[in-house]
């Protein structure tokens, strides 16, 4: 029988879902958004089955509810949702970065409620920049309330099963904790250090610098800012908490550097440097969105289409390209980014037999 979805909020994140999710031959995948264009364009582009005119009409015609607009959005909705008329065993659920206080708005609701929360994300937004493969390999994290029971969460965890995300049981609570140290925090960092930019008057050329480490480090600046906002006031009791472990360890590392003994140095970059590079790098997850081949190429006329020219002859896509360094005579690095680590895989192969180009993978 025909399972009845209906997404709320069609941006980067519904529309990525409403596209697995139709992977599944026997869902009907409806679309709502409050922009109508949105709605339109997620249509025409094939990302939903069909477009609603009425919120609550579609509502009340799903199995299941999801919920993929800004979390602030997000409580507002379900506020609303009490007075739709649903079917009795609809699921409702979210993609929302923050779950205690969605949790805590879902207790008032009169159907059953699972939080979620797909980690993995872009700084890009809205409906153009969803991806069927979006979730695959990232933890997609569930947060059941005390009404969920075993089987409305294998009929929910049934469904999310064609994002091929892995799905993780956690408390709202443990989820706050968590996303802010590795999530929600870093985001503040990121726009920190961009503002730091506003600050450097005496060389204004110093923007023009800024290459792959600063790029690399404040990539999710570029988020949407209101997304963020609600973010960072759902969950600003751990973000505070956290920026307050941050400053001391600011402080630590202050006197440190005020000692400016070479040691105490290079052992705070060396236990970083083992930390980070122990973490999984095996999905898109909090950590990539894109995988990344890097390429030594001569700087000479012509390299990066004859490049790019053999990677679209095996139709090989790229998301993204882009050079670290080329000067003269010398070996530059060109990055070329992909959806996925098949079609890296694949593009290494490509380069490293039509070309005498080192290939490698950071
Ligand atoms: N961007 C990420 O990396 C990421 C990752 C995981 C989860 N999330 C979470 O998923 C949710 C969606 O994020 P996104 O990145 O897809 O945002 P987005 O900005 O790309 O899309 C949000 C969409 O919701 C629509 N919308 C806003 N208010 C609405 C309302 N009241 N009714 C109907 N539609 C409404 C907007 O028009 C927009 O199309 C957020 O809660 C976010 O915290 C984001
Ligand atoms: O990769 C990115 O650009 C993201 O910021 C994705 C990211 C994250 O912080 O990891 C952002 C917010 C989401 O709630 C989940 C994933």
């Amino acid at each position: 029988m025909t399972k009845h979805i209906l997404i709320i909020g069609l941006g980067l994140i519904g529309g990525s879902l409403a596209k697995a999710l139709q992977r599944n031959r026997d869902v009907h995948v409806a679309g709502y958004d409050s922009s109508a264009l949105t709605s339109r364009k997620a249509f025409k582009m094939g990302i939903i089955h069909s477009s609603p005119p009425s919120l609550e009409q579609a509502a009340s015609e799903a199995d299941v509810i999801i919920f993929a607009t800004p979390v602030g959005a997000t409580i507002k909705l379900m506020e609303q949702s009490k007075y739709w008329k649903l079917k009795d065993d609809v699921i409702l659920t979210d993609t929302g970065s923050t779950k205690t206080q969605i949790m805590e708005a879902s207790k008032k609701l009169n159907h059953l409620f699972i939080g979620g929360h797909p980690m993995a994300g872009s700084h890009k937004s809205g409906v153009e920049a969803a991806k069927e493969v979006l979730f695959e390999n990232a933890f997609y994290i569930l947060t059941p309330n005390h009404q969920t029971d075993e089987k409305h969460m294998q009929c929910l965890t049934n469904l999310l099963a064609v994002t091929k995300a892995k799905i993780k049981v956690l408390t709202a609570e443990e989820h706050d904790h968590m996303t802010a140290i590795v999530s929600h925090f870093p985001h503040l960092i990121a726009a920190s250090l961009v503002h730091q930019l506003d600050h450097e008057e005496k060389f204004p050329f110093t923007r023009q610098l800024a290459a792959g480490g600063f790029r690399d480090t404040t990539r999710i600046a570029s988020a949407n800012p209101e997304m963020w906002r609600d973010i960072t006031t759902q969950n600003n009791v751990m973000i505070v908490q956290q920026l307050e472990n941050w400053m001391e360890q600011m402080e630590e590392l202050k006197q440190m550097l005020q000692k400016n003994d070479p040691e105490p140095i290079q052992e705070y970059f060396t236990h970083a440097k083992m930390v980070r590079d122990k973490l999984p790098i095996s999905g898109h997850g909090a950590m990539f969105s894109v995988f990344d081949l890097y390429i030594d190429i001569p700087d000479v006329p012509g390299v990066i289409s004859e490049l790019t020219g053999y990677l679209a002859e095996e139709q090989i896509s790229i998301v993204n390209l882009r050079i670290l360094e080329t000067r003269e005579d010398v070996f530059g690095i060109l990055i070329i980014s992909f959806q996925t680590t098949e079609d890296r895989a694949r593009a290494q192969k490509c380069i490293s037999t039509r070309t005498i180009y080192d290939t490698y993978i950071s």
